[in-house]
């Protein structure tokens, strides 16, 4: 049984995940800490992470990014892995998840579903192909109106992930509307649309000469990343110190 602290249970992600962990037989939430305490929930909830004195094998955390680095100091006094959710994170909020990586488990993603992490590696074989037949790339991603932070993680874990494929040599453009110049070919377009209850969509386009290549991801609810959290909260509580992905949870190493 793994017993799982969950860290922003009263958003739209912790309401989700605590309705998929009453469901499993091998978790349990046995705790939450949310700055806001509006709704009942069948656990224990803390409003102030340094009063928590329940114990737990993982946290699982999808909240703001302004609170990562007081979660990011408890689970180092208790030695808990964290499973991080959170996107919007600084480059100060990064180095400290590195920096505590060296004491503690972390897994740090943008996107817990397993399509999002196939498209991760598909990408790669594509633009290595593509770019050298002179082709543009442009991402386009698409949320609910409550999303906070823009663009989304998971587009720039695409980016990030494009760009490692092409050692590297490509910037990013999020906003076209301040120069008047053509884009440059080494650069890949990142564009954020924000409206209504859209759950995430992604579309990464390779544009060349008389064709078009485009990958796609669409959500169609939030299940896909609660259970991809708990499967992760699994088996990160099993591990030591270190910073892992999704794609070692998919592989299971
Ligand atoms: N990695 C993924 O697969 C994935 C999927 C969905 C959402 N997200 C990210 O997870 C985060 C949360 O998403 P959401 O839709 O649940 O947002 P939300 O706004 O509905 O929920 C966030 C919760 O965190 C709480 N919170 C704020 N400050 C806090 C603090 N200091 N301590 C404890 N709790 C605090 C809020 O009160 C709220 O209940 C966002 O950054 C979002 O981008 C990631
Ligand atoms: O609803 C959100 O917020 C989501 N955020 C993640 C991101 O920023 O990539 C993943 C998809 C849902």
């Amino acid at each position: 049984m793994t017993r799982i602290i969950m860290h922003g249970c009263n958003g739209k992600m912790g309401q989700v995940i605590s309705k998929i962990v009453e469901e499993d037989n091998d978790a349990s939430i046995v705790a939450g800490i949310d700055i806001s305490d509006h709704i009942d929930n069948p656990y224990p909830v803390f409003t102030d992470i340094n009063t928590l004195d329940v114990e737990g094998d993982v946290i699982i955390d999808f909240s703001t990014a302004k609170a990562v680095p007081s979660l990011i100091d408890y689970a180092k006094s208790r030695k808990i892995p964290v499973v991080l959710c959170t996107t919007g994170l600084n480059d100060e909020q990064i180095n400290l998840v590195n920096e505590a990586s060296k004491e503690i488990a972390i897994l740090l993603s943008a996107n817990m579903s397993l399509g999002v992490n196939l498209i991760l590696n598909l990408v790669k074989k594509a633009a290595q192909t593509l770019t050298s037949a002179n082709f543009d790339i442009e991402i386009i991603e698409k949320h609910h109106n409550q999303k906070i932070d823009a663009p989304s993680g998971t587009a720039l874990a695409i980016a990030d992930s494009i760009n490692a494929s092409l050692n590297n040599e490509y910037s990013y453009t999020y906003d076209r509307s301040k120069e008047r110049v053509k884009r440059d070919s080494k650069e890949i377009g990142i564009h954020a649309v924000r409206g209504g209850t859209i759950v995430g969509e992604h579309s990464i386009i390779f544009a060349g000469k008389d064709e078009i290549v485009e990958l796609n991801h669409s959500a169609l609810s939030k299940d896909i990343f609660a259970v991809g959290a708990v499967n992760a909260a699994k088996f990160l509580s099993q591990k030591s110190e270190g910073m892992y992905d999704m794609q070692n949870v998919i592989e299971g190493n």
